[in-house]
């Protein structure tokens, strides 16, 4: 493993991602991702995760430095749905994953933390779903998890003028279960949590999370197959390339609507 570690204490397995300089969720990131949840489901001694960023943020979002490569819309729908896949697997994962977010949770980052059961925050934490900054949109489901959380309304605000919440706006709006004044309290508190659901019978917990997943219905796969495909058709327009390059050049983006 490169860019996620795994250590186990008391039945709560802490994955950190360890991706320089802003945890960007890459190709390698996700296949690592993968591999993690697929020893975690095993692992006896595991009953409860908790999923973290070293450094300053949690996530902040699909590898933007990874676009640079992908010309055609299907490439950049197979990327998407690449994505989707391993968040889906996640929210369907049997054991209880909190996301513990300090710093940012940013576009692919919200995603990845969406997909998780509960969210803990810092209170000065930034949450949001900035794509439409960069001319493209969401491409992990978060179009379709977002308003599950926050709404109608509250998630099509935050897509469309592309600004983040604060960790406090966030337990407001019903996208994170609790804030806490710094990284060592959200820490603390993640842990809390998780062992307290580690220590309840696992069958029990199995049958929650199975439970909980059954409210997803064929509407919102539509939507998701959809989102993958509306990523690819606007990743490869003029303003998706424009954006692109605008922040990789560290400017403001100038769309055209082409
Ligand atoms: C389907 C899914 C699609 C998506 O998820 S698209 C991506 C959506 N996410 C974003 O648009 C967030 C983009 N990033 C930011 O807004 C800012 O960054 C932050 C708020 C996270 C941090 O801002 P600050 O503290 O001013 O630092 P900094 O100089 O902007 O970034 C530090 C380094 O991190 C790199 N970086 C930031 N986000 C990403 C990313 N998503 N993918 C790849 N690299 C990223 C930058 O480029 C830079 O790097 P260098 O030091 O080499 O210049």
């Amino acid at each position: 493993m490169n860019f996620l570690s795994v250590a186990v204490e008391e039945y709560v397995a802490v994955v950190k991602v360890n991706h320089p300089p802003a945890n960007a969720m890459s190709s390698k990131v996700f296949a690592e991702l993968s591999a993690v949840l697929d020893e975690l489901e095993k692992n006896g001694h595991v009953r409860a995760v908790v999923v973290h960023g070293e450094g300053r943020f949690f996530s902040a979002g699909a590898d933007i430095k990874e676009f640079t490569g992908i010309e055609e819309a299907h490439a950049a729908a197979e990327l998407a749905q690449r994505g989707q896949i391993v968040f889906e697997r996640l929210e369907k994962f049997p054991k209880p994953v909190i996301a513990a977010i300090h710093g940012a949770a940013l576009g692919g980052g919200l995603e990845f933390a969406m997909s998780c059961h509960m969210r803990l925050v810092t209170e000065n934490a930034k949450l949001g779903l900035p794509e439409l900054n960069l001319g493209l949109i969401p491409g992990f489901a978060g179009t379709q998890r977002l308003a599950r959380y926050v709404g109608f309304a509250k998630a099509c605000e935050l897509m469309l003028t592309a600004e983040p919440i604060t960790g406090v706006q966030a337990v407001q709006a019903g996208l994170a279960n609790a804030a806490y004044a710094d990284e060592a309290a959200l820490l603390e508190a993640a842990m809390t949590l998780a062992k307290k659901a580690a220590a309840k019978s696992p069958s029990s917990v199995r049958a929650v999370m199975e439970l909980l997943q059954t409210v997803k219905t064929s509407q919102y796969y539509e939507g998701v197959q959809r989102e993958a495909q509306l990523f690819g058709e606007v990743f490869t327009t003029e303003d998706g390339k424009e954006g692109v390059a605008a922040f990789l050049e560290k400017r403001k983006p100038s769309f055209s609507g082409k």
